[in-house]
């Protein structure tokens, strides 16, 4: 069975002290509820990455944690930003790039995130590239041309090695958020199947299959296990519903009992 990834970042939300409870609450639920094949992470912002991998290493959960961004130079001149090494100093084994509120907020480019991806590797932290079309792209409906494109210029030039470490979500960004609608399980699953084409396509069949598709963008307890179903979504990378330890714990336990237990 192909592992089940199931993460959430905490974009800019949590002091230290929130951290901590959000860890302490993990690690009251999480081994009752979690099945081996389920991979949990999580990505808390820079500040609570340390405190929060050590913390998973203390009490043995399996959950990996991550960044939410780094800049692709090894060092120098650039106030404000962190490094691939660096960031792999604190724990951290995932690095979110490309989220949509990067791409609007501080106009990161295709380009840009590919040169992040090529960092990422050489430092040993695994890239989970985020990809996603506008509300205007899906009413023009250009949404899987948009995508596959952000998806190959971000995978530009890596090896079939380096691309099995790489994961990419995709997070429509009219379903991101407060005011964001989920994509139904049918509207993301044809997305992810394009993408899984594009993958086999540009890196061979077998490969292409083994890359991790998350989908993200309002997932919550009740649509989980629903967007799971479809065949090429491997996993969900959860906001909101999952800032609260208890609700995190609730979807695993959802996605344990539905795919786990079924299955026995
Ligand atoms: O942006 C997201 C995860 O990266 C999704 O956020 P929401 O689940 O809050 O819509």
């Amino acid at each position: 069975m192909k592992p089940i990834w199931l993460g959430t970042s905490w974009k800019m939300n949590k002091p230290l002290s929130e951290a901590r409870a959000w860890c302490e609450t993990l690690a009251q639920r999480l081994p009752d509820v979690i099945h081996p094949a389920i991979q949990p992470f999580v990505i808390p912002p820079f500040t609570a990455i340390q405190l929060v991998s050590r913390y998973m290493q203390q009490h043995q959960l399996p959950c990996l944690t991550g960044a939410q961004n780094m800049h692709e130079a090894e060092n120098g001149a650039w106030t404000g930003e962190i490094s691939a090494a660096m960031l792999a100093e604190t724990g951290a084994t995932l690095v979110e790039l490309g989220h949509s509120e990067r791409r609007g907020a501080f106009n990161e480019t295709d380009a840009a995130i590919n040169k992040k991806v090529h960092s990422a590797l050489r430092h040993g932290l695994r890239p989970l590239v985020c990809i996603g079309d506008s509300a205007d792209e899906k009413r023009w409906q250009v949404s899987r041309e948009t995508v596959v494109r952000q998806m190959k210029i971000a995978l530009h030039g890596l090896s079939e090695q380096q691309v099995l470490q790489t994961l990419v979500a995709y997070e429509p960004v009219w379903a991101i958020g407060e005011h964001g609608i989920p994509a139904t399980p049918e509207q993301a699953g044809e997305i992810h199947h394009a993408l899984r084409q594009a993958l086999c396509e540009t890196f061979g069949v077998e490969t292409g299959q083994r890359i991790p598709l998350l989908y993200g963008g309002s997932v919550n307890r009740l649509n989980a296990v629903e967007l799971l179903h479809q065949d090429d979504i491997d996993g969900l990378f959860i906001g909101r519903a999952a800032w609260d330890a208890n609700g995190y714990c609730d979807i695993v336990q959802r996605v344990t009992q539905e795919f786990i237990l079924q299955a026995q």
